[in-house]
């Protein structure tokens, strides 16, 4: 290795690290109320560089920051950068920003070009120019630093000749999540126009204009969300009534929502808001007796049909009804079909709209089963799953709680490879977010559980 690599932190003005001792917390918080706070590595370059520049001498200040370690090196005890005595073989290196936190990565770009910056607001300023931008955005945009939007704005361009609001919704989120974007909402506020029905719109009815934006940005926020984001993490407004639009829990458990999804034909924005809701308390007596008619069943062989039968019996039945069982394992070798077996499961659930969690011990596990998940997610499960202490932290009135708590089996595939422990969390989750306090009491707090592998 010929050169050491001197790793700089960057960080937008107020949120720059600070190291103190265990125990000294207090101090340090008193410190930063008091404006005291220790100055991180990037402002004591900015603050070395204003005094050289008040001394008319320049040393660091000829350098960008990346290239301040080259010479430089940065006193913990003084916390100033001091020369270097000796020369070294020393690359400086920022840490990398995601693009899509878009003013860090504006600061970044500036960081990469500007040499002796005497403060933020000189990063903000470009050259020619004695006025600070707003925005980091704003003067890396007129220092062409951030370009990467031209290329999304081309692709949407294009997209926008064929294609109806969904599929433009879809290749946003898309974009947004995969191309790092410096700057989402010009980009939304661009194409605007196509990410929402303006059929039958009249040119001045702004209120329903509005309407159909929300649902709009309702529907982009949904997409962003099953990616564990938002619009707001993108600078995207947030929709309004969010919960009124979208059903996401409806759409968890019984899939997509025709209304809002199934429209190639018809834009969903045109429908009408809020949806009727189901009757939940026509669904619990919607009757199951009959799933040996339908037709998945039938295809199974006899086996898989004692298995489905369990299930079947075990959701009929009480929970606190002892002589059922509702812990059942199915064990077989690759291939022989349990995931046919699961597959038909749910299909029944779903046609009964009746509650299943559907998941798996690794992702890629979870990938080949409907709505699969892995059971860190669906029940929160800490990575180290060997302290016998832990429990998965679910708060009661988060949506995972509600999903758990509605639920009344949960499929676990390839248990063979989960710690005994997960299974000892997922109980606990169960109980923990039942409201009930009888069935609390009981394994799972008296869900159908089906666990499916091969211990061979
Ligand atoms: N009753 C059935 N009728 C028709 N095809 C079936 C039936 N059961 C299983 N199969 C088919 O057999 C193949 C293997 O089944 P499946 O994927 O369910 O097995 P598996 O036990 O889940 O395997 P693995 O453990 O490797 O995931 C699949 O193509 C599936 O469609």
């Amino acid at each position: 290795m010929s050169h050491t690599v001197y790793r700089l932190n960057v960080h937008l003005e107020g949120e720059g690290p600070q190291y103190f001792r265990r125990g000294a917390e207090d101090k340090v918080k008193a410190k930063i109320f008091e404006g005291n706070a220790k100055l991180s590595q990037l402002e004591m370059f900015m603050k070395q560089c204003l005094e050289e520049s008040r001394q008319q001498i320049s040393e660091i200040r000829n350098v960008t920051f990346a290239q301040l370690p080259e010479t430089h090196w940065f006193n913990q005890k003084t916390n100033r950068w001091q020369k270097r005595k000796r020369e070294r073989k020393i690359v400086g290196r920022l840490y990398p920003v995601l693009p899509n936190h878009t003013e860090k990565f504006a600061l970044y770009q500036l960081l990469l070009y500007k040499k002796g910056p005497l403060g933020w607001d000189d990063l903000k300023t470009p050259p020619n120019s004695t006025t600070p931008c707003k925005t980091f955005v704003e003067c890396a945009k007129l220092m062409g630093l951030l370009d990467d939007i031209e290329i999304w704005r081309r692709t949407l361009f294009e997209a926008s000749n064929v294609g109806n609001p969904r599929t433009m919704r879809n290749l946003f989120a898309q974009i947004l999540l995969l191309g790092y974007v410096a700057d989402p909402l010009a980009l939304w506020n661009e194409f605007l126009p196509h990410m929402y029905d303006t059929r039958n719109l009249r040119q001045n009815d702004e209120i329903e204009r509005s309407r159909r934006i929300n649902i709009a940005l309702c529907l982009l926020n949904r997409l962003l969300g099953h990616h564990f984001t938002n619009n707001a993490f993108f600078h995207i407004p947030m929709p309004e009534n969010y919960n009124a639009v979208c059903d996401d829990e409806n759409e968890f458990f019984f899939g997509q929502n025709r209304a809002l999804d199934g429209e190639n034909e018809s834009d969903p924005t045109l429908a009408e808001f809020p949806l009727q809701r189901r009757n939940d308390d026509a669904i619990e007596t919607e009757d199951i007796g009959n799933y040996a008619t339908l037709a998945s069943y039938l295809r199974l062989n006899e086996e898989q049909k004692i298995v489905v039968d369990i299930v079947v019996r075990a959701m009929q039945s009480s929970p606190s009804d002892a002589t059922t069982p509702r812990l059942v394992f199915m064990n077989g070798a690759g291939g022989t079909g349990k995931t046919f077996v699961y597959k038909t499961i749910i299909d029944m659930f779903i046609k009964y709209r009746r509650y299943v969690i559907m998941t798996a011990s690794t992702g890629v596990a979870a990938q080949l089963l409907p709505r699969g998940m892995t059971v860190h997610k669906a029940f929160s499960i800490p990575l180290d799953v060997l302290d016998v202490n832990k429990i998965p932290s679910i708060s009661g009135g988060s949506v995972m709680a509600q999903r758990i708590r509605k639920s009344e089996a949960i499929i676990i595939d390839e248990i063979s490879m989960l710690h005994k422990n997960v299974l000892r969390m997922v109980n606990e989750a169960c109980k923990n977010v039942e409201a009930n306090n009888e069935t609390r009491k009981l394994p799972f707090a008296g869900k159908v559980i089906l666990l499916g592998g091969d211990f061979r």
